[in-house]
């Protein structure tokens, strides 16, 4: 797909950005998830006002030390289009700091339509333009072609999911095809045709959760990176990145939103609580 290690218009490749950004400021991506419950912890209205100065105050305080920062979707736009432009905000505040920001919208459709995704989230003239997001591969890993295309056009990425962290997700992802791979399997399996030859990292990544039995997937090959979600408010610690991936598994990229969040509103307290995470992400990633 991008063997040289660039973006085939000449910009550096996400998978190049990810490795530079992870290599300066450690493996962690934190959440940005201003759920209701975290305002009221903070002590916020549950109002535009309040939501806003939640996503600002964490997205400010982190930026210039996490690696990537990762907003959900659904939180920004239960506030119509004043939750898109505070968005649109946390997008350029993250990435003016230095961050790249990972856009959680879980998205995935027919092509024609994914095509239209993947305008709005990944082409450089978007307002809502990030440096990578999450799609779903529901419809078809193939129907997701026209998200690569454009990220691999643009330097950007694109993370798919595989075996997630929820607990219902293994009904749908352990179950096995007429070859007898989960279907969890086969998506690492064609993310990592895609990667294969890029140099340092593909940029089509894959989630799996920390909370998922060892041995699901096997990684080896992917190339690519790998998100990590499930930790603390689900139940996963350091400890279990171990315990899933072992050792030797490349472009491990920890993810923790709920558990990081509530150490603020005040940003040195928010700044901590990463920086214990990297630290015990450390201890256990080589
Ligand atoms: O794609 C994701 O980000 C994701 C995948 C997955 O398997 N599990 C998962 O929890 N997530 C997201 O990661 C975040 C986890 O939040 P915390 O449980 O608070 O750390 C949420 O925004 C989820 O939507």
């Amino acid at each position: 797909m991008n063997g040289a290690g660039g973006a085939s218009s000449g910009v550096p490749s996400f998978g190049a950005r990810l490795t530079e950004a992870v290599a300066a400021r450690g493996p962690l991506c934190v959440g940005v998830d201003p759920h209701p419950a975290l305002l009221e912890a903070w002590g916020l209205p549950l109002d535009v006002a309040g939501f806003e100065r939640f996503a600002l105050t964490a997205t400010e305080a982190l930026a210039d030390s996490v690696a990537v920062l990762k907003p959900q979707s659904a939180f920004f736009e239960a506030y119509g289009a004043a939750g898109i432009t505070v968005l649109e905000r946390v997008i350029s505040t993250a990435r003016q700091a230095g961050a790249l920001v990972l856009l959680d919208v879980k998205r995935g459709d027919i092509g024609s339509t994914m095509a239209a995704y993947a305008a709005a989230y990944l082409a450089d003239t978007a307002p809502l333009a990030a440096d990578a997001i999450t799609v779903s591969p529901y419809l078809g890993f193939g129907a997701l072609e026209p998200a690569f295309t454009r990220a691999r056009e643009t330097g950007r990425g694109v993370f798919v999911l595989a075996r997630t962290s929820n607990p219902e997700g293994h009904t749908v992802q352990r179950a096995r095809d007429s070859r007898d791979v989960t279907v969890a399997q086969s998506i690492v399996d064609e993310a990592a045709k895609l990667n294969a030859g890029a140099e340092p990292l593909g940029d089509v990544g894959v989630v799996v959760g920390a909370t998922v039995e060892p041995d699901e997937v096997r990684l080896d090959t992917l190339n690519g990176p790998v998100l990590v979600p499930g930790f603390g408010a689900q139940g996963a610690t350091a400890e279990d990145l171990r315990r899933v991936f072992g050792s030797g598994v490349r472009g491990l990229l920890p993810t923790s939103s709920r558990d990081i969040l509530r150490h603020g509103p005040d940003a040195e307290a928010l700044r901590a609580a990463a920086e214990r995470a990297k630290d015990s992400i450390a201890s256990i990633l080589p």
